[in-house]
């Protein structure tokens, strides 16, 4: 069997070697010429596959995407040809959370805010939303949960409408990108809904850069007062409107997902789907492949509040290192792809043990994700 992949899902070779021949392509660049041969495709976000892709391929049996956004997919047409296809739902939510709890202490630290009772409007409580949902509760904010979708198919949480959504002090959103229904989330955030923001407010994007009208998020900060913008995904990645850059808090380069852990869980999802339909009895777990993190265990010796979670946050993933290094490369060719190719390592919170005294929250640093030390 040929597999064909995308050379930026790591761990592949460990991975996928014992279940064909490995062929690794440019995500961005990869054309149907190169593809016409492929019996299974393992992609990323950046590859639209669709017809103009695999129209020199007629012996496709397997498609896979190592990420949970699916918008690059035409499911359509893979269905059209019955062409199996899987997704990695869920492989990356802790990284998105992790990096929206980094955002906000940062945020909190810069204009001396106590986060407790402050509020937030979380838009799509699917995986990655209901993460982002247990963290910043237990940093004592106050969530809501906008899914008007989840809602309606019975989910028994409470849920609030998009107007409460707006009211909030924190905005974050969490919805795939979709251009049909009622419910379509395509400039979600349009002129009207950006102009209702004020300057207090912080939205945070790590969706979906379309979520977003970029054009009219332009306008809107211009025109002043603006609120303060945390923005990890943008309109038309990787030409995104550099006139925005100014203007964020908080700038990165489509990478919220990218712990070392989130996109390992994305190829185990692809290899157990790869393994299921090929008979195959799944032997292997990405797990076993990930080196020791820097730094893996701390004593607290202190009481917890907002600066010392904020230190341990930190001393895991700090958001402005991603920042720092988006300003100084994003000018330079190709620079919005070659900071993702380049990530540096990053890992999640849950590598880090922490051992506490007796009476300590044990359960505020447990939901954030961290490991707590016996
Ligand atoms: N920046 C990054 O690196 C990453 C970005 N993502 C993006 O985040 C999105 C969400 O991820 P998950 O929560 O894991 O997906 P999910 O599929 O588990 O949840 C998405 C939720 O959004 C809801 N939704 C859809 N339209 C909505 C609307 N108009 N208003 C409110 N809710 C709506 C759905 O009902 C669903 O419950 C992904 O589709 C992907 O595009 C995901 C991972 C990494
Ligand atoms: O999982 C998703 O959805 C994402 O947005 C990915 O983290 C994006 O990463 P790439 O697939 O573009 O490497």
């Amino acid at each position: 069997m040929k597999i064909f992949l995308d050379s930026n899902i790591p761990f592949a070779q460990e991975m996928f070697s014992d279940l064909g021949e490995l062929h690794f392509f440019e995500g961005r660049n990869v054309t149907a010429e190169q593809l016409k041969d492929a019996d299974a495709l393992l992609v990323r976000s950046i590859t639209q596959v669709n017809e103009a892709l695999l129209c020199k391929n007629e012996r496709l049996q397997f498609v896979g995407t190592a990420t949970i956004g699916m918008d690059h997919i035409d499911k359509a047409y893979l269905s059209s040809r019955d062409i199996p296809f899987h997704s990695a739902p869920g492989c990356n939510k802790e990284s998105v959370a992790q990096y929206v709890v980094s955002a906000i202490l940062v945020h909190a630290e810069k204009h001396l805010i106590n986060l407790q009772g402050k509020t937030v409007g979380i838009v799509g409580a699917g995986n990655t939303g209901s993460a982002v949902w247990q963290k910043l509760t237990a940093l004592g904010m106050k969530c809501h949960l906008c899914d008007p979708l989840l809602e309606q198919a019975g989910d028994r949480r409470q849920f609030v409408d998009m107007k409460t959504i707006m009211e909030c002090d924190f905005i974050s959103l969490h919805v795939p990108l979709t251009v049909d229904g009622e419910y379509a989330t395509k400039h979600l955030f349009d002129q009207q809904r950006l102009r209702q923001l004020n300057q207090h407010q912080v939205l945070i994007n790590t969706s979906r850069g379309d979520v977003i009208n970029n054009q009219a998020l332009l306008e809107r900060v211009e025109s002043g007062s603006l609120p303060t913008l945390i923005l990890d995904v943008w309109e038309n990645e990787p030409n995104i409107e550099m006139a925005l850059l100014p203007y964020t808090d908080i700038a990165t380069p489509h990478i919220a997902g990218y712990s070392l852990e989130g996109k390992a869980n994305g190829t185990e999802i692809l290899y157990r789907a790869l393994c299921q339909q090929l008979g195959e009895t799944p032997s292997k777990k990405v797990s076993q492949f990930l080196p020791p993190a820097v730094v893996d265990s701390i004593q607290i010796n202190a009481e917890l509040n907002q600066n010392l979670v904020k230190s341990l946050v930190h001393l895991v993933y700090d958001v402005r290192r991603d920042d720092n290094i988006f300003r100084a490369e994003i000018g330079l060719p190709n620079g919005f792809d070659l900071m993702r190719k380049n990530y540096r390592e990053r890992r999640e919170f849950s590598t880090l043990n922490v051992s506490l005294g007796a009476n300590q929250e044990a359960h505020l640093l447990a939901a954030l994700g961290f490991t707590i030390a016996n």
